[in-house]
């Protein structure tokens, strides 16, 4: 819960977002006026507008103050499903970005192999070592194990603004069945999950996951993309018509939102099609979508604070905060990229683009 001392900064705050939204909403360019044949003979002609969302100005207005006397927590908790034998970088990427940001807390769930590397990583992550794939699991021990990791993750996940599920989960079925009912948790508790990685291959087979979740966001590289179309929409991708496509591949997920990354990123929730194409960098080094999901969590968990202070005010109703948190963090990610990519050229990697998360960041949004 906001406390009532900061409300008046976050009434502020919303009124900026309000004042930012509708103009956002009235500036949209028509850049594609002519349904794609294929998609239209399957789900009727519709006329697709996107927009390149001011997305400086957006971050700089969900982005809170840094009030004394908000307590920890208040800037947001958010927890990463994802860390096993091969993959111990996606998950630390995420959960580290999402402090470096401004989270107060960050923890990941991981398999039991993966958890002390993770530690060793930093300090900063509270790591609950908890998931655990087929090879160390009798069968007759399924049914039990997964009771124990569910009610070890019941007992979190109302603390959580945000979950991000897939960095570096691994393809695993008893796993990836755990991380099913996690992800059903989630949903009945409303807490907010971001989908990236092999998460996305776990919900394209199994699409009720997030079908009509409005706060759910995928965030689909190219393959993830491709098999996402495959399963949804029926088609192969369609470059040219790309912003109808991701409104149609929304829409058949029920108004989930979709962050397609890709030289732009695309970000979709079957109502509007937003663009981030600001300049980032031309490595293409892996981990880059990690850092990607842990920034949509916690840019979509403050603008859902910021708009929930006057919810009661219908004009901000239309206002996806999923939204406004994918173009945030798509804006900060390509800036930091861009400034790490200046100072190490092609020597670049990932821990060098989330040293300059704070640097961005303040760029656009200074602490003081
Ligand atoms: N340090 C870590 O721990 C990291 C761990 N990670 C974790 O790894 C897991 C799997 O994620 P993923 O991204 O490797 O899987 P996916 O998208 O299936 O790609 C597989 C293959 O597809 C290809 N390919 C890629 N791009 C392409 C393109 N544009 N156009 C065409 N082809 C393209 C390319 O194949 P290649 O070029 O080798 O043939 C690529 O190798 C997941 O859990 C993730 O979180 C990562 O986050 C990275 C950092
Ligand atoms: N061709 C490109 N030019 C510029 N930026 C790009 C390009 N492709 C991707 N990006 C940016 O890099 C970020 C990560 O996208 P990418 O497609 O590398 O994700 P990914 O494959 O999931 O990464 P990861 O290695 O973490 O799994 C996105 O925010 C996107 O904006
Ligand atoms: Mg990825």
């Amino acid at each position: 819960m906001l406390k009532t001392s900061s409300s008046s900064i976050l009434r502020r705050q919303n009124f900026l977002i309000r004042t930012l939204i509708g103009s956002h909403y009235n500036n949209q360019i028509h850049i594609i006026n002519k349904p794609v044949q294929k998609l239209s003979a399957q789900f009727g002609s519709m006329t697709t507008t996107t927009t390149e969302a001011d997305s400086e100005s957006i971050l700089r207005r969900i982005t809170p103050t840094l009030d004394p006397h908000r307590h920890k927590g208040q800037a947001g908790k958010v927890a990463v499903i994802g860390g096993c034998r091969e993959y111990t970088g996606a998950p630390y990427f995420a959960a580290i970005s999402a402090l470096k940001i401004g989270a107060d807390l960050s923890h990941v769930f991981c398999t039991k192999d993966a958890a002390p590397i993770i530690k060793s990583y930093s300090p900063e992550l509270i790591v609950h070592p908890i998931l655990k794939e087929s090879y160390s699991v009798r069968d007759e021990e399924r049914r039990s194990i997964l009771s124990k990791v569910l009610a070890e993750v019941a007992k979190w996940m109302e603390r959580f603004d945000c979950i991000v599920v897939g960095p570096g989960l691994g393809r695993d079925p008893f796993l990836l069945d755990c991380v099913s009912e996690i992800m059903k948790l989630a949903r009945r508790s409303n807490v907010p999950i971001v989908v990236d990685g092999d998460g996305l291959f776990l919900v394209t087979n199994n699409l009720d996951l997030v079908s009509g979740y409005h706060l759910a966001v995928l965030t689909p590289n190219v393959n993830e993309y491709k098999r996402l179309v495959q399963k949804v929409i029926g088609t192969e991708v369609n470059d040219q018509d790309a912003a109808e496509e991701l409104l149609y591949l929304a829409r058949g997920i029920g108004g989930t939102t979709v962050l397609r990354k890709g030289k732009s990123d695309l970000i979709s929730d079957g109502v509007t099609v937003n663009m981030v194409s600001i300049f980032g960098s031309p490595r293409r080094c892996g981990g880059q979508g990690d850092i990607l999901s842990g920034s949509v969590a916690v840019f979509s968990s403050w603008a859902r604070q910021c708009i929930s202070v006057a919810e009661s005010d219908s004009s901000t109703s239309r206002v996806n905060p999923m939204v406004l948190g994918c173009i945030a963090a798509s804006a900060l990610l390509r800036k930091a990229a861009s400034m790490a990519f200046q100072d190490k050229k092609r020597a670049t990697l990932t821990t060098d683009i989330i040293e300059y998360l704070g640097r961005s960041l303040e760029d656009i949004s200074p602490a003081s």
